[in-house]
């Protein structure tokens, strides 16, 4: 293995993260401790009537601009940019799901502002992460950015969210164990730069969720909060390795060819969770590493979907998708390319796992 010439790493991460019943209630205190007084709202439709309003108010008179987010698009950043003109801000409040978070971090990076990150969902790791992830012409993309400045992530709205979008957060923060492995894979097999402190960061909370008895996100508290911690975790753990490589495998790769292929109903957290138990197997069977009997009856106690038939996807359409994924990001090293399964294999083990029936 060769590492770069510096001797330290310097990462940025965020100033700020509270996991809290009330940490909505911190943005004015934070926007006045980073001295910061003219800010760009960014809030979606729904969000805002759940949220947004109380919190916009709160801060009235530090927003010179509110903006309702669209779509996840760069023409959606531009549209918001060309609007501010030359309103000078120096700071973006998020306040929505991953749509209005993905697109609050692109515009405060492009235009060196601080980011406060308010989530209203807990969909995937994308909270305090340093990346966005966008679609152009339809198509998945996923774009570095500056992490949050500070992350206020309320347990309180995050709870009276709607399930699925926990569900789907615990399938997005699961995945790490898969994403992990493939990484580890990877630095054994090619030689890949690899940071123990980043691996830990995301695959020690997954892993640690999978020995609850059982997963409720609404009505218990203590599980709740190891989820928008593991999340927040993982967004940092990509910050320290300097690419999505330790929250980012093989189960991703699926993801994104679904994206790709426009096949199925399932949002990102689904679609890893469902890669995440195939990628598990083959570990398993190749290397005697991983359980995923366990992953998957995790994620049939949080009621995260295990089957092609609850995401709307037919069986050839996953093994096109398992094929397709090994031409997404072909340098990032993973089970997919070490095995090369055949197509026969994947389906074998689609039928072995209970993703499809036999
Ligand atoms: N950065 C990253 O690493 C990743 C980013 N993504 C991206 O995240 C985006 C998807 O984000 P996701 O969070 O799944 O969903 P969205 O932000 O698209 O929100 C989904 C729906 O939920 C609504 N909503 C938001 N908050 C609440 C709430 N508290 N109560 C009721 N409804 C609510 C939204 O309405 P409204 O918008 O009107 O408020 C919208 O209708 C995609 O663009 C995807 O590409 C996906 C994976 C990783
Ligand atoms: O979803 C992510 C991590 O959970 C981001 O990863 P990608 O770099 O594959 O988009
Ligand atoms: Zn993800």
């Amino acid at each position: 293995m060769r590492y770069k010439t510096e001797l330290t790493r310097i990462v940025e991460l965020p100033y700020y993260v509270e996991v809290s019943e009330s940490s909505r209630k911190k943005v004015k205190d934070i926007l006045d401790s980073f001295n910061l007084n003219s800010t760009l709202f960014l809030t979606g439709k729904n969000s805002y009537e759940v949220v947004g309003a109380k919190i916009e108010e709160k801060i009235s008179d530090y927003i010179v601009e509110k903006v309702f987010v669209e779509k996840a698009t760069m023409s959606e950043v531009r549209r918001i940019e060309l609007f501010l003109g030359y309103t000078d801000i120096d700071s973006v409040v998020g306040v929505g799901g991953g749509k209005v978070i993905d697109v609050g971090k692109v515009i405060a990076t492009e235009l060196k502002v601080a980011f406060i990150s308010i989530p209203t969902l807990a969909s995937n790791d994308g909270i305090a992460s340093p990346v966005a992830s966008f679609k152009e012409n339809g198509k998945p993309v996923s774009i570095s950015v500056n992490p949050p400045t500070a992350v206020l992530a309320d347990l309180t709205i995050l709870r009276n969210s709607p399930i699925r979008y926990l569900r789907a957060g615990f399938g997005d923060l699961i995945s790490n164990i898969t994403a992990v492995k493939d990484w580890k894979l990877a630095r054994d097999k090619i030689g890949e730069e690899y940071n123990e402190v980043a691996a830990s960061m995301a695959y020690l909370p997954s892993s640690l969720m999978l020995n609850l008895e059982s997963v409720n996100f609404k009505d218990d508290l203590t599980t709740l909060e190891k989820l928008i911690r593991g999340l927040i975790l993982s967004g940092v753990s990509i910050a320290i390795a300097g690419s999505s490589r330790p929250a980012s495998g093989a189960e991703h790769k699926f993801s994104h060819a679904l994206d790709y292929l426009g096949y199925g109903s399932g949002v990102h957290g689904e679609q890893v969770a469902l890669g995440t138990i195939i990628m598990e197997y083959l570990h398993q069977k190749y290397y005697g590493i991983g359980d995923w009997e366990a992953i998957k009856t995790i994620f049939e106690k949080a009621q995260v979907p295990t089957t092609a038939k609850e995401l709307n996807l037919t069986k050839e359409q996953i093994l096109e998708a398992l094929i397709y994924a090994k031409r997404i990001r072909k340098k990032r090293y993973t089970i997919l390319e070490d095995v090369n399964p055949s197509k026969e294999e994947l389906e074998l083990v689609l039928i072995k796992t209970g993703i499809v029936e036999s």
